[in-house]
């Protein structure tokens, strides 16, 4: 019989994911990096295994909670914005962290904070970096894109047509030295006033639902070319997703707050 351990799965806005506790690092801490990445390709197999865009593995680290974040693919990311938000709503449900009061967890790219409103949770994302412009493409079309880090990075085109990013079965054409380690890829268009709508390609993942901070790096992008960057009040877009809706709030002190559901739909165990 293979060893069995705990999941669970969750989503915000569609974008999936499945959650491992493993709190003192005794179930999975001690795989090699290339067994890991096998368990997680396992894990997120949309038909052999569980299903998800990627895994957060919930770790306990320096006296607080670590969002020990992978791709379906097995790669890691510093970031991740729905699944922070997962990972949030997880310690919650559990007990493990008071839904009145902030929640600090630890990734990649730092400690991030977690609000919780209900059924909506807002992650505090930090300040965004506005960089340069380069070139993505897919098969007949190419659009200059903006270069916005949130920690992890992303290239952001506006299109006259989210049908123009075509099947998105393969990662978009980019320039690999502005992005030496892949990038995620945003395909926008506007809906109204600080209205949006977006698709994503992501790195390691493929195509999703939905991309927390490929959503706040449209959101920047959109208030940069707006003219809209916050000065006297903070900025808030709305940002449509194949998946749901998301609110990013640019604020007055450079932070960035992507707000949106986040829920846990099941649970068990698995030899994967
Ligand atoms: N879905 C995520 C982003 C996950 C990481 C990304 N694919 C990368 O490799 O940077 C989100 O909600 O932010």
């Amino acid at each position: 019989m293979p060893e069995r351990y705990p999941f669970l799965k969750g989503h915000g806005t569609e974008n999936d994911f499945v959650l491992l506790p493993d709190p003192d690092g005794s179930v999975h801490g001690e795989l090699s990096p290339q067994r890991m990445a096998e368990r997680v390709r396992a894990l997120c197999d949309r038909r052999a295994g569980i299903g998800g865009d990627g895994v957060l593995r919930v770790v306990r680290r320096d006296g607080g909670w670590f969002m020990d974040y992978r791709n379906s693919d097995g790669s890691v990311s510093e970031m991740c914005g729905n699944g922070i938000r997962v990972f949030a709503r997880y310690l919650v449900d559990e007990g493990l962290a008071d839904p009145s009061a902030p929640i600090p967890v630890g990734t990649r790219d730092g400690v991030k904070v977690l609000t919780v409103d209900g059924d909506l949770i807002t992650a505090d994302m930090g300040a965004p970096r506005v960089l340069g412009e380069s070139k993505v493409a897919v098969p007949g079309h190419a659009w200059v894109a903006r270069h916005v880090d949130m920690g992890n990075p992303h290239a952001v085109a506006f299109v006259e047509s989210l049908d123009d990013a075509g099947t998105l079965l393969d990662a978009p054409d980019h320039d690999e030295t502005t992005y030496p380690h892949g990038v995620n890829v945003e395909f926008v268009v506007r809906r109204g006033d600080r209205h949006v709508a977006m698709r994503v390609h992501e790195r390691g993942s493929g195509e999703t639902r939905s991309c927390g901070t490929g959503a706040c790096a449209v959101m920047v992008a959109a208030a940069v070319a707006d003219g809209a960057r916050p000065t006297d009040a903070d900025v808030a877009y709305r940002v449509d997703v194949p998946g749901g809706t998301l609110t990013v709030t640019w604020t007055t002190d450079d932070r960035v707050l992507l707000t949106g559901p986040a829920v846990i739909v099941a649970r068990g165990t698995t030899g994967l």
